[in-house]
């Protein structure tokens, strides 16, 4: 059934207040924006129907109107890898959708290549389409704008094509409904929330250190629904002992974020709430060395523990984000809460504020020392809401403002500098980086093990060509403790693990790593390649369909085997990838001719 949204029904937003239509000298313009902003507001809405489901991935909603001003079709996009949300709405308008104006939250990202949100707008007949915000993400910003608008659609993106306040104030919703994308693309972290629950006189626990409870149990529902759109939730190890927490969604949403305990002592009970697994996973994070029996005890219940050389909150969490995670929740007390903040890796802040009073001097506070001597010091809040939750308050804002990404793509010209074998008219440039990226399998970090011969003749496998990479540091060393290294790196879990095995090892005993690791470590890339591109038909598939695109590992940080955050660096691992292409598309090499086999 279609809908109206009628502009009469819109309120004027402008700075008086007033509750009135508009009634200004340029009604037409404002009522129109006030239209545009009201559809806008309406795919951010649906948008945010999915959050938490979609990580990490943007929450993506698109309502189609007719030139009536009738909702014809709404739809939002579930989870990773669902029918986007413009292919929903297309097929909910039917008819309707030709002539029609598409509103999307967000520029499309047509993930995985397959655009089928843009064509979707495109067979479905739509003639224009308002967008809330280009994509965030350098790979995808533009792409599909330029695609609608290849295709004769009239496209209009907020702030862009279209200004006033009352547009600027939609796209702040738009900003909003997918910051944690958005701060996790600028900050290169997860987006994180602190969370806690205090009574009116600022306490967090009792002297005694008993918590349970202060908000209310219309406040905690609350919480499980923000547990439900979190990747993970953190605790100190303090937390963890003192009231033995769960950390579960219980309010029947069907998303168990991951649990994270962080403690520096692994001074933690053998019979604990988290060591349950039944329902979700949880991971220890720790220092380097501590507790190693009772390491083997938590990995004999299925807990993954992961070594730090040095804990802290940011280095805690670059590694989550660089396992993909988008948004973190904390739940921890106030000493943890103080790194956290200090360290400047939290980005929103949600604090249930309950009428009680609890005293007492010792009593904890949600964050502890944080090193201020003077008010003026203190942290403001930005975009703060409040709203009452039972007989509780919820205040809340961001620490840190959302950021407008305006990324640097590298032009095609200073590609050729970072590659001089392609030539000028390959232009098409191929960003890959995240296993989870359209290309991500082209990254050293993707799941597929290889077979290698190794120095005894023998065929060993290894999980991943990273995991080959960087035991390949230390292979051959005549020392005990590489021989190990090369084992520990063989055995670890994940690729992630095996780099910040093989990178602290060659950071801190750098006379462990062979002698002419310089001058070989690129073949030893390229063989691992070209046997990972040669056993996977798919993946062997997908890299010839590259031809005649530079391919550019978008790495910021390496600027050996990425491209650098502004096209600085040498991006040997694209340049292997195109010249494995140019050799698959020469002459296809047998398996005899490589040093690996199929697994
Ligand atoms: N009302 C509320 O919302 C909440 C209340 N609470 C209450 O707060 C109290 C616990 O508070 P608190 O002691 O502050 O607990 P935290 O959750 O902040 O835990 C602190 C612990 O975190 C670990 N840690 C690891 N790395 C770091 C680091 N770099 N910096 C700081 N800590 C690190 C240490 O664990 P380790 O000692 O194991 O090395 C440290 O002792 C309890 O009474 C609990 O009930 C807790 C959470 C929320
Ligand atoms: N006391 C307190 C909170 N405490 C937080 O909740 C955790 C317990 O979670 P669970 O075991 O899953 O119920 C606890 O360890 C701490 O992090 N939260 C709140 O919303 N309100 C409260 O009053």
């Amino acid at each position: 059934m279609a809908l109206t949204v009628s502009p009469s029904s819109i309120l004027c937003s402008c700075s008086c207040n007033c509750n009135a239509t508009p009634s200004h000298n340029n009604a037409n313009s404002l009522s129109s924006h006030a239209l545009h902003a009201s559809y806008i507001r309406r795919a951010v809405e649906l948008a945010g129907k999915s959050a938490g489901f979609t990580s990490p991935h943007p929450n993506f909603g698109c309502v189609i109107a007719t030139p009536s001003g009738k909702v014809a079709g709404e739809g939002f996009l579930y989870a990773q890898g669902t029918r986007p949300a413009e292919v929903l709405a297309v097929e909910a308008a039917g008819q309707l959708s030709r002539q029609a104006t598409a509103y999307l939250n967000m520029e499309p990202g047509d993930c995985h290549g397959d655009h089928s949100a843009v064509s979707a707008l495109v067979q479905g007949g739509v003639e224009r389409v308002v967008i809330g915000l280009r994509h965030p993400l350098q790979h995808l910003r533009g792409n599909a704008i330029r695609a609608l608008r290849s295709q004769g659609l009239q496209v209009e993106v907020l702030g862009e094509d279209l200004n006033s306040k009352l547009i600027e104030e939609a796209r702040k919703s738009c900003l909003l409904a997918n910051a944690p994308l958005i701060c996790r693309a600028a900050s290169r972290v997860p987006f994180s929330v602190l969370k806690f629950a205090m009574t009116l006189d600022g306490k967090i626990a009792a002297s005694s250190g008993h918590a349970s409870w202060i908000s209310s149990k219309t406040s905690r529902n609350r919480v499980f629904e923000l547990r439900g759109t979190s990747d993970a939730i953190i605790v100190g190890g303090n937390t963890a002992r003192r009231d033995n927490p769960r950390l579960t969604a219980r309010h029947g949403g069907g998303h168990m974020p991951m649990r994270i305990v962080m403690t520096q002592t692994l001074d933690l009970p053998e019979e604990a709430n988290l060591w349950d697994t039944s329902d979700v996973s949880t991971i220890v994070v720790t220092q380097r060395g501590a507790r190693r029996s009772f390491q083997k005890f938590l990995a004999s219940k299925g807990i993954e523990v992961v070594e730090f050389d040095i804990l802290n909150p940011r280095e805690v969490m670059e590694y989550f984000h660089d396992r993909g995670y988008l948004s973190i929740l904390w739940e921890c007390g106030g000493t943890l809460s103080a790194a956290a903040i200090s360290s400047g890796v939290i980005h929103k802040v949600f604090a249930f504020v309950a009428p009680k009073i609890i005293g007492g001097k010792n009593a904890p506070s949600p964050v502890g020392e944080l090193g201020m001597v003077e008010m003026t010091q203190a942290l403001d809040l930005i975009d703060v809401c409040y709203e009452q939750v039972g007989p509780d308050m919820l205040v809340s804002g961001f620490l840190q403002p959302i950021p407008d990404l305006t990324p640097v793509i590298p032009s095609v010209d200073e590609t050729y500098e970072i590659d001089p074998t392609v030539t000028p008219y390959e232009s098409r440039i191929i960003f890959f980086y995240k296993t989870w990226d359209p290309y991500g399998a082209f990254s050293n970090f993707s799941p597929h093990p290889i077979k290698m011969l190794d120095v005894d003749g023998d065929y060993s496998t290894w999980m991943s060509v990273e995991h080959y990479y960087q035991a390949h540091k230390f292979v051959g060393v005549d020392d005990p403790v590489a021989r190990d290294c090369v084992e520990n790196i063989k055995s670890a879990k994940s690729p992630e693990e095996a780099a910040r095995i093989g990178r602290s090892m060659q950071r801190q005993h750098p006379y462990l790593v062979r002698s002419d690791w310089e001058s070989v470590k690129i073949d030893v890339m390229y063989r691992a390649l070209k046997c990972k591109f040669s056993i996977y038909p798919h993946l062997n598939s997908m890299l010839l369909s590259t031809a005649g695109s530079v391919l550019v590992e978008a790495s910021p940080h390496d600027l050996f085997w990425g491209g650098g955050r502004d096209g600085e660096g040498l991006n040997y691992l694209g340049r292997l990838l195109m010249q494995l292409r140019s050799e698959f598309l020469g002459e296809s090499p047998t398996l005899s001719e490589s040093s690996c086999l199929g697994v």
